[in-house]
């Protein structure tokens, strides 16, 4: 499943642009296995820059308020977001997998359920620069306005489309869910939109009731927290 939603506000871009501007940038290859390294063609904030951890924990109190975010990933652990930048000749990233884990700083480990990206810049200001989510037979293109987000299974082939003209910025991380299982989570996302509908329908009711005791008995079953 791949889904989009609103996640930073327009002061919360501002930010992460104007601290981007001024972040030191390195050669994105530093941090992809060999094969990821092939295609890889960007720059990347280095994780430790005061900028990447201010950023970060923009982005991640972002996340924690975020309901979409919570009800399709119910997240277990957040890799600590990261940050990059496509323009010139560091223009693309070519098909390539997501590692299966993923090691933060301090040794955490991070399975890679999902991926996401977070847009920073409009969508006008630069041309190219889809995000294509390879899906089986099916792939899906991806260009959000400023703040937006795109969360896609971590199972994925996916590529950044070549820029050819400005820049696209981003933030780009990986989330490690309670839930394993991508068919898992999206009934529980389908089962929670449909009793938001039926809440706003007909109000609090005794079979809204039992259908949220149905949701949170699948979660306990299938939660590892
Ligand atoms: O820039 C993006 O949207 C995705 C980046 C990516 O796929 C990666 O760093 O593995
Ligand atoms: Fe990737």
């Amino acid at each position: 499943m791949v889904l989009t939603f609103p996640l930073l506000s327009e002061p919360d871009v501002e930010r992460a642009r104007e601290l981007l501007e001024g972040a030191p940038w390195v050669d994105g290859r530093a941090t992809a296995g060999d094969q990821a390294a092939q295609a890889k063609r960007n720059e990347q904030v280095p994780g430790d820059a005061p900028a990447a951890r201010e950023l970060q924990a923009l982005v991640l109190r972002a996340l924690e308020r975020s309901p979409r975010f919570l009800a399709a990933a119910l997240p277990k652990r957040v890799f600590p977001p990261a940050f990059n930048r496509y323009a010139d000749e560091a223009n693309h990233y070519g098909p390539h997998v997501d590692g299966a884990v993923r090691f933060a700083e301090g040794g955490q480990r991070v399975r890679t359920d999902l991926s996401c990206t977070v847009f920073l810049c409009a969508p006008e200001s630069y041309d190219g620069g889809e995000l294509v989510i390879h899906d089986g037979t099916a792939s899906q293109s991806v260009k959000l306005p400023a703040g937006h987000a795109v969360l896609y299974p971590g199972t994925s082939v996916h590529e950044v489309r070549p820029v050819t003209r400005g820049s696209r910025l981003a933030s780009f991380f990986w989330v490690e869910s309670m839930v394993r299982g991508e068919e898992r989570r999206r009934l529980l996302l389908e089962l929670d939109d449909a009793l938001t509908a039926l809440r706003q329908l007909h109000g609090e009711s005794a079979e809204t009731v039992s259908l949220m005791g149905t949701y949170h008995n699948l979660l306990r079953m299938w939660a590892d927290t």
